[in-house]
């Protein structure tokens, strides 16, 4: 079963057009990379896949069930991990995570048992039991991103949608997440991340999504995508700069 298939896609900022015709398909134990400059329409995709941005063109299913479709329908097929953490009450860092289980609480329940250790093994999962009665206000830049990561994976959903998982995370943090990621993919999810680094893609995806600053979106295996001619032309850089830049990557 197709985790999320997208085909002719555009999407839009209010009436602005960013990126037209991107069409993929994330299957189970598939790991997708999303590439591209600032600005190009990254973020944007990730809302449009959840619905919570209008398409301008094209269809997209999550297992097999078309968009538009009820909040809680995308909720348990499609988990995010936003960019940054907008939280301005000092929730704890449980009661935050508990919050990727509202989609499986009725009305205004409060979470039961079945909740309570799904997040718990969120937390454990990333490493941040220890954490838990932290408030998410007062924590670094670094252990929000890890929370928001927990909360995704409480949702329990059969795919994930990470934007720039880890661009606040240090070095340790980061070979954890990429350890979480494999294990994930491992256990049959789907995973879509956005990432800056291509070595990150090279490490984890087998295929690469890329948007370039026209609009155009490419699809491709890994070694045909992050070949430094592509890089280049992607990045408008020259490729003698692209090589410098990927540096070990290339040897
Ligand atoms: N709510 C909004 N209203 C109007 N324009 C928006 C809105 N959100 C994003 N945009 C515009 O849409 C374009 C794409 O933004 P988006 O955040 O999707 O890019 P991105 O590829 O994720 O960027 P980055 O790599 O910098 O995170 C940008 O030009 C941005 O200014």
């Amino acid at each position: 079963m197709e985790l999320i298939h997208a085909s002719g896609l555009a999407i839009a900022a209010g009436r602005r057009v960013l990126v037209r015709d991107i069409s993929f398909t994330l299957h189970p134990g598939q790991v997708l990379a999303l590439l591209g400059p600032n600005g190009t329409g990254k973020s944007t995709l990730f809302r449009t896949l959840l619905g919570l941005t209008p398409a301008a063109a094209g269809t997209i299913r999550l297992q097999g069930a078309s968009l538009p479709l009820p909040r809680r329908a995308i909720a348990a097929r499609l988990a995010l991990v936003p960019q940054a953490m907008q939280a301005a009450f000092p929730w704890t860092v449980r009661d935050f995570v508990l919050m990727g289980r509202t989609m499986h609480l009725s009305g205004f329940a409060a979470p039961g048992k079945a909740d309570h250790a799904a997040a718990t093994a969120a937390l454990e999962e990333i490493g941040l039991l220890s954490h838990a009665e932290r408030l998410v206000t007062r924590l670094s830049g670094g252990e929000r991103q890890l929370v928001l990561i927990a909360r995704a994976l409480a949702q329990n959903a059969p795919a994930l949608l990470m934007d720039e998982p880890s661009s606040a995370l240090d070095f340790a943090n980061r070979e954890r997440l990429a350890d979480l990621m494999e294990r994930l993919a491992r256990r049959r999810l789907g995973l879509m991340f956005s990432t800056h680094d291509p070595a990150q893609a090279a490490r984890l995806a087998s295929e690469v999504l890329t948007i370039d600053r026209s609009g155009t979106a490419r699809l491709g295996p890994v070694a045909d995508q992050l070949a430094p001619a592509r890089l280049a032309a992607l990045y408008e850089m020259p490729e003698e700069a692209v090589r410098r830049g990927l540096g070990n990557l290339l040897r």
